[in-house]
């Protein structure tokens, strides 16, 4: 090609201010950059972004291999937030309905328990997150230590988020509170508004706690959950992940795999 006619790459742009990170930040950073050089490779084109804290260090890493190694590539989000990070810094963005199958997809988590199952929705978009996880032929889960837990529940006592059509939230909590065990299901209020949280799809979420006995066995809980009428989706994802990549205080990241297998990678 003359050199007269050679397409420039627009420049990407890091979604992460420079400065010094907490050990808290740095541990999320250590898992995203560890799982984004083990899983997005040379060939993947169509790649899934999560949502939450942990998932601007994704974009940072894919955005530190420069936009020659992106240039043919579309990133599909999982909600507001990740739409922004990829349109900010540069990268293509596409939606799910015109890639319904994707190379990989990374995304954060509320608390993974020992088999890989997990806790999504904190930021009230697991419905969206649920669809691109399980359009990718690999799902991979980053976080900090604290959700690292042998059953979910441990530590993020908020309880199982439940995406939920506005008319029938009385229905679903009661159902909630007097069929399926869950006497302090509360529909989850805004911070900043007046009124429900609203999430990204117009519906109302419904946080759930569960005791411990229930939680054990997520699966069950989900898909009676997911019987009711009203419910659109679930945030508990069973035997969904590939590997789950938890960075550690000490500089280290614990990578679990669905096979049962742990490793611990020194940064
Ligand atoms: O499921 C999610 C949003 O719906 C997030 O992935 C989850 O809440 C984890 O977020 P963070 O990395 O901020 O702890």
């Amino acid at each position: 090609m003359p050199s007269s006619t050679k397409s420039v790459l627009k420049p990407l742009k890091s979604p992460i201010p420079t400065g010094e990170l907490s050990v808290i930040e740095k541990s999320k950073q250590l898992a995203a950059w560890t799982a984004v050089d083990q899983h997005i490779r040379p060939e993947h084109r169509v790649i899934g972004i999560g949502s939450g804290s942990t998932v601007p260090y994704v974009v940072e890493r894919i955005v530190s291999k420069g936009a020659e190694a992106n240039k043919d590539r579309v990133f599909i989000p999982t909600g507001f937030q990740s739409k922004e990070l990829i349109v900010t810094s540069g990268l293509v963005l596409g939606d799910v309905d015109q890639y319904p199958t994707i190379d990989v997809t990374l995304d954060g988590a509320d608390e993974v328990d020992v088999e890989l199952n997990c806790i999504k929705g904190g930021g009230a978009c697991h419905l969206r997150e649920k669809v691109i996880a399980e359009a990718a032929n690999t799902f991979v889960l980053v976080a900090d230590y604290r959700k690292n837990v042998e059953y979910l529940g441990t530590n993020f006592k908020a309880g199982v988020p439940i995406e939920v059509v506005p008319f029938a939230y009385a229905k679903v909590l009661q159902n909630l509170h007097h069929v399926l065990g869950s006497p302090n299901a509360t529909l989850r209020m805004a911070r900043a508004k007046a009124g429900p949280v609203v999430s990204d799809n117009g519906n109302f979420i419904i946080d759930a706690p569960f005791d411990r006995e229930v939680m054990v066995k997520p699966y069950t809980i989900m898909a009676q959950i997911k019987m009711l009428t009203g419910v659109v989706e679930v945030g508990l994802f069973c035997h969904m992940a590939r590997a789950a990549y938890f960075g550690n205080q000490d500089g280290s990241v614990t990578v679990k795999w669905n096979d049962g297998k742990i490793e611990q990678v020194k940064a």
